[in-house]
């Protein structure tokens, strides 16, 4: 019981002391407690200082941002400004040193100016007669000039005299024959194959004569019957050969002479001949730059500029152009109005020149008009080429310039004609498809005829060379020929062109393109006679 007792007391003091320290810890709990609200508060507080300072710092950030932009475009701007300003001086530098050359030439020039005045003072005080002598001698100096001018001007027309003395004595028709190069289309085959090599499509041609350039010789190599390597081997002679590279400038340098003769009264005729896209057009008309123009237009022009050269002898000339096509041995007017020409044209000669009757002939007062000629024919081919069928290489096409000087003071006139002609395509019949189709079969006998009655007159006027002087020509068996009476006959001046395509699948046609122009060449037609009629 005692020990119970003891027990109870020692728990009850225990549970004093319990209850103390639970007290203690509860004051210290609240104190802590309180402690930390306090802590939280400081640091809300110390929170919302900083985010009060972020905020006012972000506001200046921003306000320098600002600021510093302003600054850029400011130093840009003043950039710009130097830039400018530094520009301006520079030229302000260089107009100065400019300036300065000038003010030091012009003071140079002011001083031998003054150092010639003081002589020339000095002379003419010395010698009163200088100042005429001066004159008299510029106008000695001047007069020799004109005398020069004078000399050279005869010389021009004594060459031209020449050489159309050589023209005359040499009579017969001329012939040049130039290759065109192969075209690109020519060597590409499907889009993802290697274009071709020119060689492997090109005939074998060659042009042996390197001085006079007169020769060309086709060479095949074929198989005869028996295996055998069969090789051979063609040569032709003309007046001219012009190989692919030739440009039109340098194929004019030798027409050009023959085509200005027109403006000495002579009729003057050039043929292009050859296949169809062997380059007759590309020849006659070519392209619209300076280099590629044609011989039509260079003609042309050479012709205006011996006229204006011959204005100062006193001669004065109307010169007038007129562009036809002959189509299925139809005329047809090229440089008509309507759509397509359906008026019937008739030829007429007289003595010694050619009408056709009711068609546009447009006169011509400077060489740049033909440009716009040769545009508007060109169109009307097309329309009649799309309303019938591709004829522009199935019909002839005939530009003709006529020219008529009068010289006042000596009373002489003269006429000439200069006619360039663009043949339709020589190709033989069973190249051209025709034999299937109707229309196609009469145009090729159409071009077959008159081609070869073209043939025949330059073979009846080479008999009639030969001294048979009442030879009939056959100049009405074409549209074509007898257009050409007049620039056919014995004394007029004619060219004619044989194109030749350079490639392997043409040399069957170029052979015989070849062989009709040797003909031709070796014919003699008389001689050129200009037609000039002195004053009565
Ligand atoms: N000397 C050349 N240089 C460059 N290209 C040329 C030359 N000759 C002809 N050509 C080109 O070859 C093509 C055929 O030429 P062109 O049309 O003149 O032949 P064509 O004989 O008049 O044919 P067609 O009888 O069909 O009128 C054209 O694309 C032309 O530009």
């Amino acid at each position: 019981m005692e020990s119970e007792r003891a027990k109870l007391s020692e728990l009850q003091a225990n549970h004093l002391v319990f209850s103390r320290e639970l007290a203690a810890a509860r004051s210290q709990e609240v104190s802590q407690k309180r402690e930390l609200m306090n802590f939280q508060d400081e640091l809300d507080s110390i929170k919302k200082k900083h985010t009060r300072e972020i905020a006012d710092l972000e506001v200046d950030l921003r306000k320098r941002d600002r600021k510093v932009q302003e600054l850029e475009e400011d130093l840009r701007l003043s950039a710009q400004d130097l830039s400018r300003e530094r520009n301006n001086s520079s030229i302000l530098k260089a107009t100065i040193s400019e300036q300065s050359t000038t003010h030091v030439a012009l003071k140079a020039q002011i001083n031998a100016l003054q150092a010639q005045l003081t002589a020339v003072q000095a002379s003419s005080d010395s010698n009163s007669f200088t100042a005429a002598e001066y004159r008299l001698k510029w106008e000695d100096a001047e007069r020799k000039v004109q005398q020069l001018e004078q000399d050279l001007q005869d010389a021009e027309m004594s060459r031209r005299r020449l050489h159309n003395m050589v023209q005359e004595l040499k009579g017969n028709i001329r012939v040049f024959c130039r290759v065109r190069p192969v075209l690109p289309s020519e060597l590409s085959v499907e889009l993802w194959e290697a274009p071709k090599d020119p060689s492997e499509v090109t005939a074998r041609i060659e042009y042996p004569d390197r001085l006079d350039h007169k020769e060309i010789v086709l060479n095949s190599t074929s198989e005869s019957a028996t295996g055998q390597e069969r090789k051979e081997t063609w040569q032709f002679t003309f007046d001219r050969v012009f190989e692919p590279h030739s440009t039109q400038s340098e194929v004019f340098e030798d027409i050009s002479q023959l085509a200005q003769s027109c403006v000495d009264g002579y009729n003057v005729c050039i043929f292009a001949y050859g296949q169809t896209g062997s380059g007759k057009s590309f020849t006659m008309e070519g392209g619209l730059s300076e280099s590629t123009k044609g011989m039509i237009p260079r003609a042309v022009e050479q012709v205006f500029q011996v006229a204006e050269l011959m204005k100062k002898k006193g001669w004065e000339y109307k010169m007038e152009g007129q562009f036809l096509e002959i189509y299925n041995e139809t005329i047809n007017d090229l440089l008509g109005t309507g759509e397509l020409d359906k008026k019937k044209h008739e030829i007429k000669h007289d003595k010694t020149s050619t009408r056709v009757t009711d068609v546009n002939v447009i006169p011509l007062h400077s060489s740049t008009q033909v440009q716009s000629l040769l545009s508007l024919a060109k169109s009307r081919r097309t329309v009649a080429a799309t309303l019938m069928n591709e004829r522009s290489s199935r019909s002839h096409s005939v530009f003709t310039l006529r020219i008529s000087g009068k010289n006042p003071a000596s009373g002489d006139t003269c006429e000439g004609s200069l006619n360039l002609v663009d043949l339709a395509g020589s190709e033989r019949l069973e190249k051209s498809g025709a034999g299937n189709d109707k229309d196609r079969l009469k145009e090729t006998q159409n071009i077959n005829k008159s081609l070869s009655a073209l043939g025949d007159v330059i073979a009846a006027l080479g008999e009639k060379g030969d001294g048979k002087n009442d030879k009939h020509i056959p100049y009405r068996n074409s549209k074509l020929t007898y257009l050409l009476q007049h620039s056919l006959s014995g004394n007029s001046k004619t060219l004619m062109v044989l194109n030749l395509s350079p490639l392997f699948v043409h040399m069957n046609e170029s052979l015989c393109s070849l062989r009709f122009a040797t003909k031709v060449n070796n014919t003699n037609i008389g001689t050129a006679k200009k037609i000039i009629k002195a004053s009565s």
